[in-house]
């Protein structure tokens, strides 16, 4: 059902000028993306003022502009103008409106952190597929309806997109969706007028500070989430400062709070935990009962991202004893501490990894080290056009590795020795590592390096089937390529 310019904006402070009774055909903030009948959203960006595109889209058929101030001469048109005090809000709003509120139809668990937050939202989504529901994921990886997969350009979409997403969401029966929120969406308004069930902290470590400039300002937009503007159920991991200080808000606003950690004070806790080689048993305390689980993820900060999903799940209404019984059956991550399969028995096994900060390098290295018996050796390189100030701290917790084999992640637009050289520039012990600009001959040089019994840890792409050189979008799978070197070095020795 269309609805008309005045309608959208109907309940919000904002000024129309011109009629405002006409149909609107869709909503759009590229101008080159304008059909005839839509309304487009004038945003000021951090590269161009939207605002200068309005006769552009006006020529393509938009009937209705959205601006922060007047930009066209309406009254001798018949293009409607609705001037708004912040243009991504009143998208938000538009776009929620436009769908009818779609996420008040389900359950929405909306899960924010620096790293854990794609891993969490499978685990939500299985979890509640087991207690009976039909379920959504919004993420990284891409986005789910009822188990279908779909591409996602962005970890959270633009609200126009976003609110259309929940919209066939709504319509296909899903009952509980799980997404990833990121700072940036915050920041940006994408979630404005979404309603959550749950929120949920996972943890707040180095990243996109190209984007955010200080640790406070990336947290205080994480913290968005836990506002008063998005009443819900919180879970909040309380292992590092930055979930204590959002616990101590929360509980002064009267929110229900479930905490999560290794810290013993948190509501779910591990007693125990034993990690072996395909799987993590541990003996867990919710709320004061022990409860014993076991789930075919490994890891220690994959404990942290389960007693994250137990607390959405709980948070939820899904029984204890359901999503002890949906973790046993968990399905992989793709792309997440992932091993490499190739059709040869190799001496050496290959993971590959998401880990593209820091905090997640220092622990997917960990993880493989408890995992393996023999030496680690890291493939890793850092990303152009993003936080730079990371690099240098990668490069630092890349040899807690046994060596380590430097190279390019999706270099875009920089020169990838120039991002090499920061990362190197963190990097004391010459003796053990390496440059190899090219992402497959460091795979394969890592994999020429390795003994028998040892495990290479190839980090920063995980389930990306690409690497954007440039413009380029050029076909690069780690997994693909590590199963193909591997083959390439061992393919005499396979025994069947
Ligand atoms: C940093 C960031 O998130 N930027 C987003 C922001 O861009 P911006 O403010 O720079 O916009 P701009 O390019 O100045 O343009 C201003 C306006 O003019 C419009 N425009 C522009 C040019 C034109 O020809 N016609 C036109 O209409 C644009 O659509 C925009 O509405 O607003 C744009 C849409 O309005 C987004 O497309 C853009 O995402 C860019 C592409 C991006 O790369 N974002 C990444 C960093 C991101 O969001 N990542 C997170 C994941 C992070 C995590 O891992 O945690 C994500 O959620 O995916
Ligand atoms: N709870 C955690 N704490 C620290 N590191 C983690 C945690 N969970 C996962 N990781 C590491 O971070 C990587 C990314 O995990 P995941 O994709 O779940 O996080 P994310 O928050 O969705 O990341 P992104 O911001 O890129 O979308 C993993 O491959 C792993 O190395
Ligand atoms: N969501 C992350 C992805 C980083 C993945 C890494 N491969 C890179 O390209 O830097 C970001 O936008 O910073
Ligand atoms: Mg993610």
């Amino acid at each position: 059902m269309t609805k008309t310019c005045s309608e959208l904006f109907q309940g919000m402070d904002c000024t129309i000028i011109g009629n405002g009774n006409e149909e609107v055909a869709g909503l759009a903030f590229r101008s080159d993306e304008v059909a005839p009948g839509d309304m487009f959203f004038c945003i000021v960006g951090t590269v161009v003022d939207g605002h200068s595109f309005a006769q552009d889209a006006i020529d393509r058929g938009a009937t209705s502009l959205v601006a922060e101030r007047k930009v066209y001469l309406a009254d001798a048109t018949d293009v409607t103008e609705v001037v708004v005090s912040d243009s991504r809000k009143a998208m938000a709003y538009a776009s929620a409106n436009y769908y009818d509120n779609p996420s008040r139809a389900f359950s929405l668990v909306g899960i924010t952190g620096t790293n854990g937050k794609t891993t969490t939202t499978y685990l939500v989504e299985h979890i509640a597929s087991v207690a009976g529901n039909r379920c959504g994921v919004i993420g990284t990886v891409g986005n789910k309806i009822a188990g279908v997969m779909e591409h996602a350009e962005r970890t959270t979409p633009e609200s126009p997109d976003l609110q259309k997403l929940f919209a066939r969401m709504r319509d296909a029966g899903c009952t509980v969706v799980a997404m990833e929120v990121s700072s940036h969406a915050l920041d940006l308004r994408r979630t404005w007028d979404t309603d959550f069930a749950v929120t949920a902290f996972t943890n707040l470590t180095q990243d996109h500070l190209d984007y955010h400039h200080t640790f406070d300002d990336y947290f205080e937009a994480k913290a968005l989430l836990f506002s008063k503007d998005y009443p819900a159920r919180r879970v909040i991991s309380i292992d590092g400062s930055w979930g204590r200080e959002l616990l101590r808000r929360c509980t002064a606003a009267g929110d229900e709070v479930i905490t999560t950690g290794f810290d013993v004070s948190a509501q779910i806790h591990p007693v125990e935990v034993t990690y072996e080689a395909a799987r993590t048993k541990a003996v867990l305390e919710v709320r004061g009962t022990r409860i014993a689980v076991e789930y075919p993820l490994v890891g220690r900060f994959n404990v942290e991202n389960v007693m994250t999903a137990f607390g959405c799940a709980l948070a939820l209404g899904i029984p204890t004893q359901i999503i002890a019984e949906a973790l046993a059956t968990m399905p992989a991550v793709p792309g997440r501490l992932e091993r490499v399969r190739p059709a040869v028995d190799a001496p050496v096994s290959v993971y590959v990894d998401y880990a593209h900060t820091p905090d997640a390098l220092t622990k997917a290295i960990a993880s493989i080290k408890e995992l393996s018996g023999g030496r680690t050796i890291v493939v890793f390189g850092c990303g152009g056009n993003r936080d730079a100030t990371k690099r240098p701290i990668m490069g630092a917790a890349a040899l807690a590795a046994d060596y380590a084999v430097v190279t390019s992640d999706n270099p875009r637009h920089e020169e990838p020795d120039a991002i090499i050289a920061d990362i190197v520039a963190g990097m004391e012990d010459a003796e053990r590592f390496t440059v190899e600009p090219d992402r497959r001959s460091a795979i394969a040089a890592a994999i020429a390096l390795a003994r028998p019994g040892d495990a290479i840890l190839v980090a920063g792409k995980g389930h990306e089937d690409y690497q954007l050189v440039g413009d380029e979008v050029l076909s690069f799978d780690d997994r693909v390529v590590a199963a193909e070197e591997l083959e390439r070095a061992f393919g005499g020795a396979c025994s069947d």
